[in-house]
C-alpha cells in the first residue's frame, strides 16, 4: 500500500474526530448514522466528507457544529471538547434562503458579527471586507430577493468568513444550484481559498466536486457511514477536471464508495483499520 506523507502521524490537528458513533432516537428504537468514525482536520485543510445520501455526512457536520452529541468516541477543537455551538465552527448551508430578507446584504453579514459584541464600525469594516472578496462589492445595499442563488452562495461564504471561524462548515452548499453557477462558485471557493487560507469541512456526495474543493477525501460506506478510505486530492482543481487523470481518481472513488467492502478493507475499531491511502 502507497502511504502518503499526509498520513504522518502529527500532534497539532485543529479538529480530531476519534470513534465516532451517532445514534437518533426512532420509534423503533434508534438509527445509528454513523458507525466509529475517524478522521484529523488540520489547519488549512479543505477536508471533504463524501458518501451517498444517508451515510451520515451531515450527521458528523451537525455534531462538530456542536448541534448534537455522539453516541460514542470524541470531537475535539484544539484538544478541547466539542459540546455545544461556538462561534469558532460557522456553518453554510444550502437553503441561501437563510438570509433574513429585510436585511441587506451588508447587514446580514453584519449581523452575527454585532450579535457577538463587535463594535459597529469593526463589523461594518469587516462586512464590507468581505463582501468585496467574494465579488459583491457593488450590492452591499441590495437586499436578497434581488440576488441570484449564486450571489446568496456568496453572501453567506461572506458572512461566515467574516466571523473569523477556526473552522468553515459547508453542507452541501451549492447543492441547489446550477451546474454552472456551481462550477463557479467551487472555482471561486478555491480562490478565496488560496487568499484566506481558512480550514474547511465540506460535505458533498458529489465525486467530482469532492475532488475539485477538497485536499483530503474521507470516503464513507452507505448508512451507518463507516470510514471506508481516505484519499489525498490536492492535486486536482477545476483546470484538472475532465483529464484522464481526474477521471481515474474519479472511477477508483466511485469503486470504493459503492463497491464490495473488501475492496476497500474491512471494518475496524474506530475505523482505523479500514482506513487506506489511496494513491489517485
Ligand atoms: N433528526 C433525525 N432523526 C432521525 N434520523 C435521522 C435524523 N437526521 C438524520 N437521520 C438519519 O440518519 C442517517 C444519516 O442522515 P444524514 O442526513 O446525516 O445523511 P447524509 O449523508 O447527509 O445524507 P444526504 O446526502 O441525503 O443529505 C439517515 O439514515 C437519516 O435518515
Amino acid at each position: 500500500m502507497n502511504v502518503l506523507p499526509f498520513l504522518v502521524v502529527q500532534n497539532d490537528a485543529l479538529l480530531r474526530a476519534h470513534g465516532v458513533t451517532i445514534e437518533y432516537p426512532s420509534g423503533r428504537g434508534t438509527v445509528r448514522a454513523t458507525h466509529e468514525v475517524s478522521f484529523d482536520v488540520w489547519r488549512g485543510d479543505r477536508f471533504v466528507l463524501l458518501g451517498p445520501s444517508g451515510c451520515g455526512k451531515s450527521t458528523l457536520l451537525k455534531a462538530v457544529g456542536g448541534f448534537i452529541a455522539p453516541r460514542a468516541g470524541s470531537l475535539m477543537l484544539n484538544d478541547r471538547p466539542i459540546l455545544k455551538p461556538g462561534p469558532d465552527r460557522i456553518v453554510v448551508f444550502q437553503e441561501f434562503d437563510q438570509l433574513p430578507p429585510w436585511k441587506t446584504v451588508k447587514q446580514n453579514v453584519m449581523f452575527p458579527l454585532l450579535a457577538g459584541g463587535a463594535a459597529r464600525k469593526e463589523a461594518e469594516a469587516r462586512a464590507l471586507h468581505w463582501i468585496a472578496k467574494v465579488g459583491l462589492g457593488r450590492f452591499v445595499d441590495a437586499y436578497p430577493h434581488t440576488l441570484s442563488g449564486g450571489m446568496k452562495a456568496r453572501v453567506a461564504i461572506a458572512r461566515a468568513l467574516a466571523m473569523q471561524p477556526q473552522i468553515l462548515l459547508m453542507d452541501e452548499p451549492f447543492a441547489a444550484l446550477d451546474a454552472l453557477t456551481r462550477r463557479r462558485m467551487q472555482e471561486e471557493l478555491q480562490a478565496l481559498w488560496e487568499e484566506a487560507r481558512f480550514t474547511m469541512l465540506f460535505v458533498t456526495h458529489s465525486i467530482e466536486e469532492a475532488l475539485v474543493v477538497g485536499n483530503r477525501i474521507l470516503l464513507l460506506s452507505p448508512h451507518p457511514g463507516r470510514v471506508r478510505a481516505e484519499i489525498n486530492s490536492h492535486q486536482f482543481g477545476l483546470h484538472s477536471a475532465g483529464s484522464p487523470e481526474f477521471q481515474a481518481a474519479a472511477n477508483r472513488i466511485h469503486g470504493l464508495l459503492f463497491g464490495p467492502e473488501d475492496t476497500a478493507g474491512r471494518p475496524g475499531r474506530h475505523g482505523d483499520r479500514n482506513r487506506q491511502a489511496v494513491p489517485t
